[in-house]
């Protein structure tokens, strides 16, 4: 296993009070997989992520990276890890280039093995000559490109990427889900974090789900799915003949697996097991009862579908709405970068 952790506890005290960001979390993430830790914000996936990556120590607990414990072997962890957080660690004053040089110093690189990997990783991010420009010009997309090449200098095992995506554009998007699944393809372990349901969905083999502190479920995205044991639903905006469909009604209650059939105006919605198996025989009953299909939809259960079960609350309502990453000034990630870096 690559990544385990038992019964991790951690509490900040604030001004207002004690805040109990992990409850007892236990973990196994196994090698070469993409592991995704959803949940909405301030569900604790930054604090967890910080414990792992030997930036901030449990009040209770231990975790291991590859065999290495986090609290005790902290060299070892630094050694074998990679960490992209959110503020991405590139100082935007500098060139591409010189950030990637300088982290590579940093992890004790020679300067003719930094060179090396400076140009392997310009070639596999595409970075090019956007490598000579100052990072404050780079696009979003193009910046966490940068962050993953840093986070990537000294060959780590392991990536910790927090919120990746975050604030990126659909297609920026869709562009590092690519590289961070050719990291996989490479051999890497991947513990990413994320509030997108899609991207966990699209993205990880395995996820677990944290709500106030505390891992509600884990397990493939299929699996999870699967445990909420939702149906599909089949939307059919019908046209002429909607009269007439009510005649269908009894037989389409009767295809297998359905569990209840309703209208929404012009629209049939059927709510039934496999609507990928039942569509087209719901299309020859309608077809048959003279009624005309104007279009068809299918819908899956999802991963909100699973928070919805797990909580009692919808996803969407927690605040996992569209945010700006976190700033370098995030409480004490100045600081503590700085142990990782030096390590
Ligand atoms: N330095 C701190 N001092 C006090 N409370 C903190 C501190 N850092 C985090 N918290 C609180 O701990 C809880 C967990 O925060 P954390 O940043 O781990 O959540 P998250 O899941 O990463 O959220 P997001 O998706 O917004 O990044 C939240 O209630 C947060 O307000």
């Amino acid at each position: 296993m690559e990544i385990e952790a038992e019964g991790i506890r951690k509490t900040y005290l604030s001004k207002a009070g004690p805040v109990e960001a992990l409850a007892g979390v236990d973990l196994v993430v196994p090698s070469g997989k993409i592991f995704g830790f959803l949940g909405p914000n301030g569900a604790g996936k930054t604090t967890l992520t910080r414990i792992l990556t030997t930036l901030s120590r449990p009040d209770a607990g231990r975790a291991r990276i590859a065999g290495f414990d986090v609290a005790t072997q902290a060299q070892e962890v630094r050694r074998r890890i990679g960490y992209v957080s959110q503020a991405g660690g590139v100082d935007s004053g500098m060139s591409g280039r010189a950030n990637l040089v300088l982290q590579a110093r940093l992890q004790g690189m020679s300067k003719s093995d930094t060179v090396a990997r400076v140009g392997e990783l310009s070639d596999r991010f595409g970075l090019g000559e956007l490598l000579d420009r100052a990072v404050k010009t780079l696009s979003g997309g193009q910046n966490r490109r940068l962050a993953l090449a840093m986070g990537l200098v000294h060959r780590p095992s392991v990536m910790f990427l927090d919120e990746p995506t975050l604030g990126l554009d659909p297609r920026a998007r869709v562009d590092l889900w690519q590289e961070i699944s050719a990291l996989r393809a490479d051999g890497s372990t991947v513990f990413l974090t994320t509030h997108y349901l899609e991207e966990a969905d699209a993205l990880c083999d395995e996820l677990a789900i944290i709500d106030n502190g505390t891992i509600v479920s884990q397990g493939s995205p299929a699996a999870l799915k699967r445990e909420v044991g939702s149906d599909d639903v089949i939307s059919v905006t019908v046209g002429a003949g909607h009269a007439r469909a009510d005649g269908a009604r009894t037989e389409i209650e009767a295809l297998a697996g359905a569990n209840r059939v309703w209208w929404e105006g012009d629209v049939l919605r059927v709510s039934i097991a496999d609507g990928g198996e039942a569509l087209p025989h719901l299309l020859r009953l309608l077809d048959a009862a003279g009624i005309e299909v104007r279009s068809v939809t299918l819908s899956a259960p999802g991963l909100d579908d699973v928070f919805l079960q797990k909580t009692g609350r919808s996803f969407s309502a927690e605040g996992a709405s569209e945010q700006k990453p976190k700033g370098p000034d995030k409480a004490d990630e100045k600081t503590d970068a700085g142990q990782l870096q030096g390590a």
